[in-house]
This record gives structure tokens, sequence and C-alpha cells, in this order.
């Protein structure tokens, strides 16, 4: 984790971040830096003069600088371990070729960095896919290793929501035609890369909440020592600007002001180890504090490449004459249901392919939830039940009961019944089959114990989502859902106070997946979807977002308990120093020297350096993050104020003391 590797980048980058320009954007080590370079220029003149003072301002004037320097190199640190994943990715996204389509036909080879929005590209089984896109002809499987580190192949198909491609990554068997969706420069990996290394990482309205908070804190210690000299003027002790320099510095949050954009990237880092790809520090945060998960069914709970493996006919329909219907209405469908249709026609039940051309093509949609053709008399359609029913005019009373027992019995068993019908003619029902991913229901059951709960939204029907919601586990279902309804249920959940989360892959989940507070998208899934979302999971994994809260958990328990720290730290401090100051004007003073420290000189030197030493110190725990364990938030706080306050006020009383003792020994002031 602290790898030689990584520390001597990051103590070079350290040096280039105190560059003042960039420091302001943090206030408290701003100000320590301005107060650094006073105390240096004091100890020049001290220096010049040959003043007594030169050996003390010297010693302090350093370690303010060392204060300053820690805190960069915390910084520094984080984003140097990000900068060694990205590198790893910037290796797979070397020199690209396409071969572009032209329109009459043939290809021309370019450099992929040349391609335009809207370009189409073939790549067959060999090449490295040139661009993202979207899959619009053909079925490959492609190995897309090089960003989720995954080997196992996955397919990638035209039409349903497994139609995204990323650059970069390889086809393994046959060739697919793309359409590049995404300029070069701005892709997947591009913006990875850019997440990764922190180039884009923006504060989130909590990080800008307690920067203000800090920020004033540091203002009220200005306030402070200047009260503080001028009441020393006034009572005739003579206090220097070298030590009204130490004083404010320790006093100031400098602790977490050191470290909080390091707990912020630390944060982000974590869920990239887990193969979650954030563009939101904001969204993180928000993990932390879900309350419920919207899953999406097809492609997130199961595995999303539902196969027909049958076919039911209605009463007075022959099964050919339904496989017949079902083949026409699917041959201009390009998802993979209806893919799947034709073979199971032209495969298991030897339907010749017809040679026709539909007069119309109805394509599939979420909202209608049917699809088919009209030619000649004919207007084939196939879909939801009750879309086809409705379409047939016909209800769940009035269709005959032979079907409704068939659609049922499949629906019973967590397959999709898609049924089928000729104009008012009811043929039959198509039985599609889905696998859940295995592994589920312990997922979901941990979540459970987190205080989440989960609930299926699908466009699918109540019989099947119930059958599928048991086997999965999941606490509630949403069934017969248009993408609106998605939408609109996240709404009304949010408008309660609940924070949300959604897991989906589909097109139709894209409009959900932007409403949501976390909006987790599979790598799986369509480019609709991973733009929408604010982190896509590399491993496709629903029940991922177990790791997702944890880390949000974790990061805002580590930023709240190394507030506590820092802030109590500093009050500690206070008695450290004060006593010091005044000793000389008041000896009666003498007796708040409560920690007998050897002079006050060495009082003050000794708490600049503390105040410098526990910002390396803690760089270990703000990049780890403190641990969590599953408990109720009341309990986690009163453990955290009880570790990291006490143990703040405590501390600094201890460390003081035998930095004191070090320092007297060596004679330093
Ligand atoms: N190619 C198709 N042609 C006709 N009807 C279809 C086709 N694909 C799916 N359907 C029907 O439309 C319904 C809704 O599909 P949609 O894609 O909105 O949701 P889903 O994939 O079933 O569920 P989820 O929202 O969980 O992914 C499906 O349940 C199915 O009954
Ligand atoms: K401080
Ligand atoms: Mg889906």
């Amino acid at each position: 984790m602290l790898s030689p590797a990584i520390l001597l980048p990051a103590l070079r980058d350290a040096v280039v971040k105190l560059d003042p320009r960039q420091l302001v954007r943090n206030p408290v080590i701003f100000v320590t830096e301005v107060v650094a370079a006073l105390v240096t220029v004091l100890f020049a003149r001290d220096l010049v003069l040959g003043a007594e003072d030169t050996v003390f301002s010297g010693q302090i004037a350093a370690w303010l600088w060392f204060t300053v320097l820690f805190a960069t190199f915390a910084e520094a640190v984080a984003e140097g371990r990000g900068r060694a994943q990205a590198d790893s990715l910037k290796r797979t996204k070397s020199e690209l070729t396409a071969r572009r389509l032209l329109p009459d036909g043939s290809t021309e080879s370019i450099p992929a960095a040349s391609l335009s929005v809207g370009d189409e590209v073939l790549v067959a089984a060999g090449e490295l896919i040139p661009g993202d896109g979207e899959v619009i002809e053909g079925v490959a499987t492609v190995n897309e290793s090089a960003i989720t580190g995954e080997s196992a192949p996955v397919i990638r198909e035209s039409g349903g929501d497994r139609s995204a491609v990323t650059g970069g990554t390889e086809v393994l068997s046959d060739e697919i035609r793309v359409r590049i969706t995404v300029a070069p420069g701005s892709s997947f990996v591009d913006r990875m890369i850019a997440l990764i290394e922190g180039a884009q990482r923006q504060k989130t309205p909590n990080e800008i909440a307690l920067s203000i908070l800090l920020s004033g804190l540091t203002l009220i210690f200005l306030f402070v020592c200047t009260a503080i000299w001028g009441l020393a003027a006034y009572s005739g002790a003579v206090i220097s600007v070298t030590v009204l320099a130490a004083l404010l510095v320790t006093l100031i949050p400098t602790t977490i002001g050191g470290l909080l954009s390091a707990i912020g990237i630390a944060g982000m880092d974590r869920l990239v180890r887990f193969n979650v790809i954030a563009t939101s520090g904001r969204a993180v945060e928000a993990a932390g504090d879900v309350d419920t998960l919207l899953l999406d069914k097809t492609g997130t709970i199961t595995f999303g490449n539902r196969m027909a493996s049958d076919f039911a006919a209605a009463p007075g329909v022959s099964i050919p004459e339904l496989a017949e219907a079902a083949l026409l209405a699917s041959l201009s469908d390009e998802t993979p249901e209806g893919r799947s249709i034709v073979a199971l026609a032209t495969g298991d039940f030897g339907i010749a392919l017809p040679q026709v051309t539909p007069d119309a093509v109805i394509a599939f949609s979420a909202e209608t939830r049917l699809s088919g053709v009209d030619m000649g008399e004919r207007r084939l359609r196939k879909g939801a039940v009750d879309a086809v029913l409705a379409f047939a005019r016909l209800t769940a009373a009035t269709a005959p009961a032979e079907f409704s027992r068939a659609v049922d019995l499949i629906a019973r068993s967590g397959g999709t019944p898609l049924a089928v019908a000729d104009g008012k003619r009811l043929l039959g029902v198509i039985h599609l089959k889905d696998v859940v991913k295995p592994g589920i229901k312990e997922r979901f059951a941990a979540l459970r114990a987190m205080g989440i709960r989960t609930v299926m939204v699908t466009g699918d029907n109540p019989v099947t989502a119930a059958a599928i919601a048991s086997e999965a586990g999941v606490d509630d279902f949403l069934a017969s859902a248009t993408p609106e309804d998605k939408l609109a249920y996240i709404r009304r959940e949010q408008q309660g106070g609940r924070l949300i989360a959604m897991c989906g892959d589909g097109t139709n989940d894209a409009p959900a997946l932007a409403q949501a507070d976390v909006g987790v998208a599979m790598q799986t899934g369509t480019q609709a979807a991973r733009e929408a979302a604010n982190m896509v999971d590399l491993d496709s994994s629903p029940t991922k977002l177990i790791e997702i809260v944890e880390i949000g958990k974790q990061l805002l328990m580590t930023r709240g308990s190394l507030t506590t720290f820092s802030i109590a730290n500093d009050v500690a401090k206070y008695f450290a120093i004060i006593p010091a100051l005044f000793i000389a004007a008041y000896p009666a003073l003498g007796s708040l020297n409560i920690m007998g420290l050897a002079s006050p000189r060495s009082a003050i030197l000794s708490a600049v350096i503390f105040n410098a030493l526990i910002i390396v110190a803690l760089i270990p725990l703000a990049l780890k993050g403190v641990a969590y364990r599953p408990a109720g938030a009341a309990s986690l706080l009163r453990r955290n104020l009880a570790i990291y306050g006490l143990g703040g006020l405590i501390l600094p009383f201890a460390g003081i003391k035998l930095i004191d003792m070090a320092v007297s020994a060596l004679n330093l002031v």
C-alpha cells in the first residue's frame, strides 16, 4: 500500500503542491504556509542581526514548513496510489486502428483517434474495438479483461441490453458492426484514467461544508492569537511574532485540513479496487446512507440472456402454426429475445425460414411491451401477456383457460411468458427462460442486516416477478413497470426523505439510474445506462452495493473521526502552550504548567513538532479508513467519539511531553 514506488514520486509531487496558487484551495494549510513564510523571513532577519532568537525561530520555521509538506504529501500519496492503477489502464489503450465503413460498403483503415461520433466500424475476431460504441449488427464474444480484470469472455450483440462495447477490448469470435457513440478522448477508459488519477476530482458538498467550518475555525484562532498578542502587550509581557505564529498553527485544525482530500481520494480508490468506477464523490458519500436499493430484474438479478425454450399453443391452434407465427413476428426483431425465438422455431421445431418481407415492422419498446410485423392481412404480435391480450381485445377473464394455465405455469417457474396473437386471434405463448445469478440470496440478507431494503422493479409480469423475487430474496417488488414507473417510484421514495440506490443495465433503466442518488450501471449494460449512472460496476454484480455502501460509510466515518480527533487535539494543545506564553510575565501561572515542560520555548517547539508529526502518523489511517462494522449509527458515533475524541484530547499531552523531553535532552533550544 505504501511502497517506495509510490512514496518517492509522492515526495516530489508534495513539493510541487507547495505552490501557493494551488494550496489556496485548502485554507487551513494555506494559512500555515503563509505563517511558515513569515517566520522564515523573521529567521533570516535574526540571522543577519545575530539575534539570540535565531536558533529558535529557525527550528520553528523548519517545522512549520514540514507541517505544510506533510499535508501536501498526504494528498500526493493518495493520488499516487490511483496513478499506479491508471498506468495499467493506459497500457491497454495504446495505439488502436479502426476499420471504418465507407458509403460504398468498403472499409478504410484509420487511427482510432480520428474517429468521430456516428462513424461505423467493423471489428472481427482477434481485433481490438477502436472506440466506445453500440453493436448495430452481429453477435460476438469479447474479452473485456483489459478493463474488468476478468478474463471470461462476454457476449456483445445488437438490439438488446448487451449492445455496448468499450474501446480497447478484444473481439474473440465473429464479426460485429459498431457505431461509435463517444468521441475519442472522452471514452470510458479515458474517463476512468482521469478519475483514478484524481484530475477531475471535485469537492463534494460535504467536503465543502467541512472546509468552510475549518476555515471558520482558522479565522477564529487568528482572532484569538491577535487578542492574546494585544493582551500580552497591554500587561507588559512581550510575545514574539514567531511564538504567536507557532501558537496559531498549533491551534488551527491542521490535522484534518491536511488529510481531508486524501480521505476522499482514498475512498474512490477503494471502490476501484472493488472494480467499481465512481464518477461522483457525492454518490460515494450518499452510498454510505442509502435506505432503499432498487434493482432491475432482467440482466441485473438474472443473467439477462433470456432464451425461448418452448411453445404452448392456445386451444384450436397447432404447435407448428404457433411456432411459425412466432417466427414471423420475430424476423425483424433484433433483440436477444427475438433472435432466440427465431433460433428455437427454425431449430428444434424445424420451421423453414420464410423468404418474405413484412409490410411494417413494429419494433419492441419497453412502453408498449410488444413487437411484431404486419404482413398482408396478418397482424402478428408477440409480447407481455397483458399487452398482447389488450391488442387482441381480450382480458385475463375472457382469455381461454388453457392459455391462462400455460402462462401461469411459465410465470411461476420464473420464466417470462410471451403471448402471440394474429390480430384478434390468440395463438399461444412462448416460454422465455432466464437464470438468477448465483449467491444472490445471501448477499441480499447482508444488505438487510445493514438496514437496506431491496426492491426489484421490472417490466415483467407480476407472477414472474414474484417467482424471481422469492428466488432472489428481495424484500419487495414492482412488476409491469415502464421506465416512467421506475422513475416515479424513485421520486416518491426520495420525497419521503429516503436515499435511493438503483442497479440497472438497460436503456429503459437510464432515467431511473440518473434520478437515483446512487446509480450503479452494470458494465455489461447499454451505453445509455452507463452514461446515466454515477457508478459502473465492472463485475456487473447487483450485490456489489454491499461493498459500495461499506466504502461510503467508511469514508464518512473516517472523515468524522479524524475531524473529531483534529479538533480535540487542538484543544489539548491550548493547555500546553498558553501557560508557556504568560509564564514570564506572570510567574504565578507556573502552577498551570501541569505538564511540567522544560521551558516555555521547548514547550512551544514541542507543540509545533507534535502538530506536524501527527499528520504523517495519520496518513495510513486516512488512506485505509476507519474499520467499519455493521452497527447502529448511534453506537458507532458513541464508539468513535470515545476513541477519537478522548484519544485526541489525551494524546497531545503524552506526545508533547515526550518531544519536550527529547528537545531539552538534546539541548535544541
Ligand atoms: N423482443 C420482445 N418482443 C416483445 N416483447 C418483449 C420483447 N422483449 C421483452 N418483451 C416483453 O416486454 C416486457 C418488458 O420488457 P422490459 O425490457 O421493459 O423489462 P424486462 O427486461 O422484462 O425487465 P427488467 O426491467 O427487469 O429488465 C418483458 O417482460 C416481456 O414480456
Ligand atoms: K493544529
Ligand atoms: Mg433489464
